[in-house]
């Protein structure tokens, strides 16, 4: 079995050069949704599988160009091939003719890997089974297969293939897990540590469990104590149901953001309950190793749409940010003067801001050292909206002068594209290193943003064509780079949520 080294892993920034990933890549679970499951599967439609995954292999090929660019003459010749079957198989996970790389790595393969230690295979199955409520009978089926490409894909998929079942038909054993695309949020690396997730639903709780064995018998295999987990308090159970929700633990990745090597963002979201942002604040604050001296909470209303704060901002440079306009407190503070003036009359706050504003707390670690309560941390509420904090951090943490800072909003913050394309991910954008990230084809208002921003626009095939021409991927600068997304996006999730970064350069 190969091993990771510990140097390898490591993610101080969301801008550093990305070294090493992981992915997963869409499998035929998300190709068994039906119109009736698909908002219990947190998807906003049924999608075609395979185009979905074309589109993902376009995300795939620019990964490599930049994270392991000697596999693309391998992947060249694979799509030249007469046979369809090889031109789709080099990106199947499990595959004899998947690419296999150690810098774009997809769950389904470690999980692979890891399955091969019968006592790791045994526990994980075990611990699906009770989980998912499987009979005897399926867990022994289970627990005889010996090819663990397979187990891994049964594990994931929920499907025992019919030579594996002993009868004519495919058996589904568990339900499908279409939301492991999206790896962002199964798990963060803060520095050298990882934390784990613990999902806000059913839907997503079977990743958590794989990833959870990813950590702990692969990534960190040699290092448990950088494994964080967060759970409830050890009364918990004994409370009943109101009040247990009211204390429930619940993190998703998305609501966490690695900005600065001393600073950490956690949203409090439909997601990420307070109890969990609590325990982090806890939690890091107490690992001293990791000098995280603050970390500021954005706190934003319960809603589908924005499920995340990666839904709502992300980092594109030290100074510049794509950002959606109605969670911007400058552009609501513009528009309520505006009906202000028109409307004549001094309106209260309430008539006039048409959501809950989202709320910013930091917190502070007021010695390095020791941290024992919250009684060494002071609490300050002054960004006064995202905006704000989002310019405090190029000002403050990066150094950058507050004219330099550049907002870039989603649709160029015209509606209705502010809203139409904020739901097809226009803020969820990942850097392949600083000034470089991924967007979604379909939002075109937002790479017009981005285009009088200073930035290039360019497709994946405008990009492959590039490197093909020799543009060395590293020296890219200023640049969005738009993926095909007519299926992806219907699964309500960017760029941004499609990556775990593992090894991002430190910025110098
Ligand atoms: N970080 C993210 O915003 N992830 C997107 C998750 C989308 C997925 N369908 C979900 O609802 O969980």
């Amino acid at each position: 079995m190969s091993t990771i080294d510990h140097q390898q892993l490591f993610v101080e920034s969301e801008l550093g050069t990305l070294r090493k990933i992981l992915i997963h890549s869409p499998d035929g679970g998300i190709g068994k949704i039906i119109p009736s499951t698909f908002s219990d599967n947190l998807y906003d439609d049924i999608v075609h599988l395979k185009k979905m995954q074309k589109e993902y292999n376009h995300y795939v090929k620019l990964l490599l160009y930049f994270l392991d660019p000697g596999k693309i003459a391998y992947i060249n010749e694979c799509q030249q091939s007469p046979d369809e079957e090889v031109r789709a198989n080099c990106f199947i996970p499990g595959k004899k003719e998947y690419f296999q790389s150690h810098n774009v790595m997809d769950a389904q393969n470690l999980l692979e890997e890891i399955l091969q230690d019968e006592r790791v295979k045994l526990r994980l199955i075990a611990a699906i089974c009770s989980y998912e409520e499987t009979s005897l009978i399926t867990q022994q089926k289970l627990e005889s297969i010996t090819d663990t490409a397979l187990l891994s894909k049964i594990l994931i998929t929920g499907v025992l293939p019919s030579e594996e079942n002993g009868t004519r038909d495919d058996q589904f054993i568990f339900p499908p897990i279409p939301n492991f695309i999206f790896t962002r949020d199964i798990g963060i690396m803060i520095k050298d540590h990882i934390l784990l997730s613990r999902m806000a639903t059913a839907a997503r709780k079977r990743e958590s469990l794989i990833t959870k064995c990813l950590a702990l018998y692969y990534f960190f295999k040699e290092n448990l104590d950088k494994v964080i987990e967060i759970t409830e308090e050890s009364d918990f159970f004994l409370y009943e149901e109101e009040e247990r929700r009211q204390r429930i633990i619940s993190i998703e990745g998305g609501d966490i953001m690695m900005i600065h090597p001393k600073h950490l963002i956690v949203g409090c979201s439909e997601r990420t309950s307070s109890n969990a942002v609590n325990e982090i604040i806890h939690s890091i604050f107490s690992k001293s190793s990791l000098g995280i001296e603050k970390i500021s909470v954005v706190k934003i209303p319960r809603k589908r749409a924005q499920m995340h704060i990666d839904t709502i901002f992300t980092q594109v440079k030290r100074n510049v940010w794509v950002l959606y306009g109605r969670y911007s407190e400058k552009i609501l503070e513009a528009e309520n003067n505006i009906k202000k003036a028109y409307l004549g009359i001094l309106m209260h706050k309430s008539q006039l801001h048409k959501m809950e504003d989202p709320e910013i707390l930091q917190f502070y670690k007021k010695s390095s050292e020791v941290y024992q309560s919250n009684k060494d941390y002071s609490v300050s509420n002054n960004p006064a909206g995202i905006e704000a904090l989002l310019t405090q951090i190029s000002v403050e943490d990066y150094g950058c002068s507050p004219q330099e800072v550049t907002i870039i909003y989603s649709g160029g913050n015209d509606f209705p594209h502010d809203d139409r394309e904020q739901w097809t991910d226009s803020c969820n954008v990942v850097a392949l290193k600083e000034g470089v990230v991924i967007g979604y084809d379909r939002n075109d208002k937002t790479s017009d943003a981005f285009r009088k921003a200073g930035f290039n626009v360019l497709t994946t095939e405008q990009a492959f064509e590039l490197f093909e021409q020799g543009q060395d991927p590293q020296l890219l600068e200023n640049t969005l780079i738009l993926l095909p997304s007519a299926e992806l996006s219907r699964a309500r999730g960017g760029s941004h949520c499609m990556s775990m970064p593992l090894l991002r350069d430190k910025l110098v």
